[in-house]
């Protein structure tokens, strides 16, 4: 088995390797430079994994930002007195928004990096994922954050709302039921996987580290009744860790794999039913297939001649 890392900081994936190359000391970890806000950076990193691999089995498709971060303070104490207040903390759904702004390619930055990226960079790698002797698979990192509401077809890359993050993640889950549809039968399965709440530089700018720390225990309490809590990212790996083990012809394309952590600290995954319209998901490829052709005319110089 041969991993390659796909990060954007050399420095931070060699450090990853190292830690990989310690614990299995006989295990293949390369690199590649990658960064999936920029379509010439993804373009030119897919040219040098086609360089390099004749078959892909695996891709988990993990990078995502959320970027200036605000909770709505009133509305979380007002949330707690409500019945409601178990799915606005593991949703945020109401008590969360972002400002986004954008990036080099004129892309709205939220939507370049969680979603747009990602697939420039699965579609430049479709020859060495589909038709092989086994299938092969798509691991998208979505969130139960993902939400309907935020997303709208007229503005999909979400420039006029401050639910960016939501929207793109929804968006993800969009896009792997579409995959899904066109690849299956060329042996490419994709699935969504949310890894629940767990500390990592993202909530780190959400709320201070030492908040967080003072918040521990309550959130360990929360555990009992919200097992999305899964706090620590060896736990919000679970479902990936699942899939991987999992058959792909078995699993349902229109499922979300929830990483679990019950209170007294099992991990486990849940299964839940996504809430995504399927002529919507078409049309929104369209656009992304639309959004593509303007990078790869744009970017011509870095594709394979
Ligand atoms: N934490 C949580 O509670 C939840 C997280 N998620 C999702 O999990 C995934 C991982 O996030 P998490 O570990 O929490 O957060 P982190 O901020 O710790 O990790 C995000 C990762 O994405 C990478 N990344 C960000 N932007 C780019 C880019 N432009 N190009 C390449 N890599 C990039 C970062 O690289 P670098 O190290 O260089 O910054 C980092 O490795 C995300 O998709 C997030 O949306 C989903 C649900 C809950
Ligand atoms: C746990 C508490 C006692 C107080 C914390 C309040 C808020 C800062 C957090 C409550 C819910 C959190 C979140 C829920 C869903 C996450 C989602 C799945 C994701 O993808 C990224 C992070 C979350 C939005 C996260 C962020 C912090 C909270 C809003």
């Amino acid at each position: 088995m041969h991993l390659c890392l796909a990060c954007r900081n050399a420095q931070r994936s060699e450090a990853a390797r190292d830690s990989v190359l310690a614990a299995h000391p006989a295990a293949q970890v390369s690199t590649v430079e990658v960064d999936l806000g920029s379509a010439a950076s993804v373009l030119r990193a897919a040219r040098e994994l086609r360089r390099r691999f004749q078959r892909l089995d695996f891709v988990f498709l993990n990078a995502g930002i959320m970027p200036n971060p605000h909770v709505n303070f009133k509305a979380l104490w007002q949330g707690l007195l409500t019945g409601k207040v178990l799915h606005m903390l593991t949703t945020a759904e109401g008590i969360m928004t972002q400002t986004d702004r954008l990036n080099g390619d004129g892309l709205q930055e939220v939507f370049a990096t969680n979603l747009f990226g990602h697939f420039l960079l699965v579609r430049q790698l479709e020859c060495l994922l589909c038709g092989n002797e086994k299938p092969s698979r798509l691991i998208w990192t979505s969130s139960s954050n993902a939400r309907e509401s935020a997303f709208s077809l007229s503005d999909y890359q979400h420039a006029k709302g401050q639910e960016s993050y939501s929207s793109s993640k929804y968006a993800t889950d969009l896009t792997s039921v579409v995959l899904n549809r066109k690849l299956n039968e060329q042996g490419l399965y994709s699935s969504v996987v949310c890894p629940g709440l767990v500390m990592s530089n993202m909530t780190y700018r959400i709320l201070p580290v030492f908040i967080w720390k003072l918040l521990m225990p309550i959130m360990w309490l929360i555990r009992f009744f919200a097992k999305t809590y899964t706090l620590t990212p060896y736990n919000g790996a679970e479902a990936h860790v699942w899939l991987f083990k999992q058959k792909p012809e078995s699993l349902d394309a229109l499922v979300k794999y929830h990483s679990c952590t019950s209170g007294l600290g099992k991990c486990y995954v849940e299964p839940r039913k996504m809430d995504v319209d399927e002529e919507t998901a078409e049309k929104f490829y369209e656009k992304l297939l639309e959004l593509e052709k303007q990078a790869l005319e744009r970017y011509g110089d870095l594709l394979d001649k």
